[in-house]
Parts: structure tokens; sequence; C-alpha cells
């Protein structure tokens, strides 16, 4: 089996697909057989080998005769570690890819011809940027770079981890930038187009033009600079751009994964410029944050989706439960999108888990049911031996219940299980518990906002 191949028809899909689609969809792949032009591919679970063989299928199969590999057929198989529940029901009807992929190549913004920027995303704006608190420096500092006027904060540097939204907020100066001084120009790109920009230049004997060019923006952006950490003479020449942009009195913004003086391999003087300025950083999400880019999504996808319909509690479970970074929510939420064009009806809790299985295993957190058992009877200010026990009157039957979906919701626990924990009860008592608050969630705010607050202060 050649591991290189499959590396090369992972880089072209991603290219080709954009990075959200391929965490999506991609990502998730694991190749385990490369034989007699049979190319075996192994799923996380039922719903994506029919969506990724549906869709993806005969790309997969081109990149790998690209990678010099004769493929015939490639073969999905639903992994063995995954759950054997099926996904969703109803014959699974032939759809179109979802197209929210990334592919900015195509929609190129207006920005300057002669720059051999990057292309911009338009949908990447302030406006579709939803703030909370763990971005609201990043956010309030890179609009006051795209409203322009005296340079205050020079270089403006943005980092944090992987998918918080430092790209995005990039994308955003330059789009706003683009309409409030279209003469202004922007050139928008990432450190290795820098560097391969440069390295062309000097083969080419076209350093002069290189160096004018660089020299001649008004907005210099340059998005995750540790790539050229331990890259001597490009770092070099970065480092000569850069003073020269800011004696200009021209902005700059730079991101990264870390804050300046944390990048390894990384010359001490230009560690020191980076931070002549403002450094702010994009924080880990935390529930309210995933809560509102998800509605904001759901939103935005109204129009190509008119018949979406999701249940109450599902995007409030996953902003609870998918943790890792926004690229990995909006990969989920794509998937979701996909599986309800395909089931044709409205998305309940259920499918949602079954449709996600592999991303919340991956992002499981290590709430008990004996945590919420715990915090709830608390909450409600009963026994803990009552919450479980056989006691039937309201005061107690109705937090038990709330207990019962919190702990489906908050936990990858089945039913048999939750019930054993709930003193030995059936599955079909706990399932009961959860369809009653799923109902009352919708109808009465009072238990919407006690379940709500039980998610946040389990969350900690
Ligand atoms: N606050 C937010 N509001 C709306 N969308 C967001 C937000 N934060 C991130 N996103 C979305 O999440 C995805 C990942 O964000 P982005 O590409 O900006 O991450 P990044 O920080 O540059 O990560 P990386 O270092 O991996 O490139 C993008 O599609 C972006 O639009």
């Amino acid at each position: 089996m050649n591991g290189d191949s499959w590396g090369q028809v992972r880089e072209e899909l991603l290219k080709s697909i954009g990075k959200n689609n391929f965490a999506a969809w991609i990502e998730p792949l694991r190749l385990t057989g490369l034989q007699d032009g049979i190319a075996r591919i192994e799923t996380p679970t039922r719903f994506m080998r029919d969506w990724v063989s549906r869709n993806f299928s005969e790309q997969i199969r081109r990149h790998f005769e690209s990678a010099g590999e004769r493929v015939e057929r490639v073969e999905f198989v639903v992994s063995s570690a995954a759950s054997a529940r099926p996904a969703g029901s109803g014959a699974p009807q032939p759809v179109q890819a979802a197209d929210n992929a990334s592919d900015a190549s195509n929609r190129r913004a207006a920005s300057d011809a002669d720059l051999p920027g990057a292309p911009l995303d338009p949908r990447l704006t302030f406006e579709t940027f939803v703030v909370g608190k763990p971005n609201e420096l990043a956010h309030a500092a890179a609009r006051r770079v795209a409203e322009g006027g005296p340079v205050s904060f020079n270089p403006l540097f943005l980092y944090g981890g992987v998918g918080l939204g430092k790209t995005h907020l990039m994308h955003a100066i330059a789009n706003e930038m683009s309409v409030r001084r279209p003469e202004a120009r922007v050139l928008y790109l990432s450190a290795e187009q820098f560097m391969y920009r440069f390295v062309q230049a000097l083969r080419e004997r076209q350093i002069m033009d290189f160096k004018e060019m660089f020299r001649s923006v008004d907005v210099l952006m340059v998005d995750d600079v540790q790539f050229i950490a331990g890259k001597d003479s490009t770092q070099e020449e970065f480092f000569h751009t850069f003073n020269a942009l800011v004696d200009q009195g021209k902005q700059i913004v730079i991101s990264a994964d870390r804050a300046p003086g944390e990048i390894k391999d990384l010359e001490e003087r230009i560690k020191s410029r980076l931070q002549w300025g403002l450094v702010v950083d994009l924080h880990p999400t935390d529930y309210e944050l995933r809560l509102g880019i998800l509605q904001q999504k759901v939103e935005s996808h109204r129009a190509q989706y008119p018949d979406l319909s999701i249940a109450p509690g599902v995007l409030e479970f996953l902003a609870q439960r998918i943790t890792t970074n926004v690229r990995v929510l909006e990969g989920a939420l794509t998937r979701l999108f996909a599986f309800a064009t395909l089931v044709g009806r409205e998305i309940t809790l259920e499918m949602a888990q079954d449709c996600l299985a592999d991303i919340l295993r991956a992002s499981d957190r290590k709430i008990t049911v004996e945590d919420i058992q715990r915090k709830v009877a608390e909450h409600y200010g009963i026994r803990l031996s009552d919450l479980v026990g056989p006691k039937r009157s309201r005061t107690i039957a109705r937090p038990r219940q709330v207990a019962m979906y919190l702990a489906k919701t908050l936990t990858t626990r089945s039913l048999p299980d939750i019930g054993r924990r709930f003193g030995g009860r059936d599955h079909t008592t706990i399932l009961h518990g959860i369809r009653k608050v799923e109902e009352l969630i919708a109808s009465d705010s009072q238990l919407a906002e006690d379940v709500d607050l039980l998610r946040r202060l389990l969350d900690r």
C-alpha cells in the first residue's frame, strides 16, 4: 500500500474542495488497501460512506491516477469500530454535493490585479464573523485597522489556535478596505506564498522587482507567519520588507498560530519587531460563541436549503459537544445539511448523533452521568438518592427527566446504559423522559432556561 499517493490524493482534494469540505468529508477517511486496481477506504459512519462514495469517489480515483496509481474502483467500507446503527432512515436519494466549499479561487474579489496576493473570499467579512468574549478584542482591533485612519497598531499581530478565525479576520479587513478605500493597494498572502515569491524572484533574478512590488503596497497582510521560522534568507527579506513599510507608515497585519515570542527558530529581531504594535489573541471558543456561530451559519444557508428544519436543542447540543475548533463545527453542520437533504425531514437530536458519530466521538468531553445527576439535584434542591430513586412526584420526576436528557446529550452513553445509572430504569423510560424534555424546551421557557444553565455549569 502506498501511503504517499494517498497523501497526494488528500492534498489535491484539499486544494479543490477547500478546507471546510475537506475537514467534513475527507479528513475522517482512512486508506486501508490499494491493490489490483481497487482502493479501499474506511469511513467512520454509514452516512459518510454513502455521501463520500456518491460525491467524491470519482475525484478520488482520478487523483490516485494522477499520483501514478492504477485505480479502477474505489470501495468504501464502514469502519468496524463505528456504531452499527443505521444513519437515518429512508432510501438515500441521489444528491448534489453541498457546495459551500471555500473554493476561493472562483470567488476572487476585487484586489489589485498586479499584486501577487492570494484571492480573497468575499464571504469572510465582518458581517459574517460572530463576536463573543473569546474574540472580541481581536475583532475590535481588526475593525479599527480596516477603518483606516492613522495607523495606530502597527503591526497588528493576531494569533490563536487552529480554526479560530485568524484567516477570517484578515480577509474581513481586506474585504472591508476594498470597499472603504478602493484605491488602497492591499496585499494579502500566506507566509508560504511570500517565500515562494521570494525564491522565484531570486531564481529569475528579479529581486529588485520583488522588493519594489512589496514596498509599493499600502497594506501588507501575511498569514501564518510561523511558516518562515528557520528559513533564513526568507526571514531576512521579510524583515527588510517589514521595516521599509513601517517606515513609510504603511499598515501591516500578521497572523500566526502562537505569540511572536513563542515562535521557535524565528530571529530575535523579527520577534521583537512583531511585538511593536498590538498583539492580540483569539481564545478558544466558549459555548455561547459556538452556538452563535452555528445559528448564524444555519441562517446564512437558508437560501441554499429552503426546507431545512432542525429540531430545538440540536444546535445547542453541537455547541456543547464540539469544542475543538470552528472549522470542525462548520464541518459538522455541512454534513448535517447534506443529511437533511437526504432524509427530507426535520433533523432530530438522534439523527444528528448518528450522522456525526465520528466527530462526536473525537471530541468526547468526559462529563459523566453522575456529574450530571449531582448538578441537577443541586440545582433543583432535591436529594441525589431521590433523583435516581423510585419517587414519582412531579418535583422529582421533572428534574429526573432533565437529568436523563442531559445524560443523553452530554455523554455518549446508550439509553440502556443511562437507564442503569438511573436506578435500573428501562431504556424506554429514559427515551420518554428525553422526549418530554425536548417538547418542554420548545414550550416552557423556564425549563428551557434551566436546561441551558445546567449545560453551562457542566461545560466548565
Ligand atoms: N467568530 C467566527 N464567526 C464565524 N465564522 C468563524 C468564526 N471563527 C471562525 N470561523 C470560521 O471557521 C473557519 C476557520 O476559521 P479560519 O480559517 O479563519 O481559522 P484560522 O484561525 O485561520 O485557522 P488556521 O490556522 O487553521 O488557518 C472559517 O470558515 C471561518 O469562517
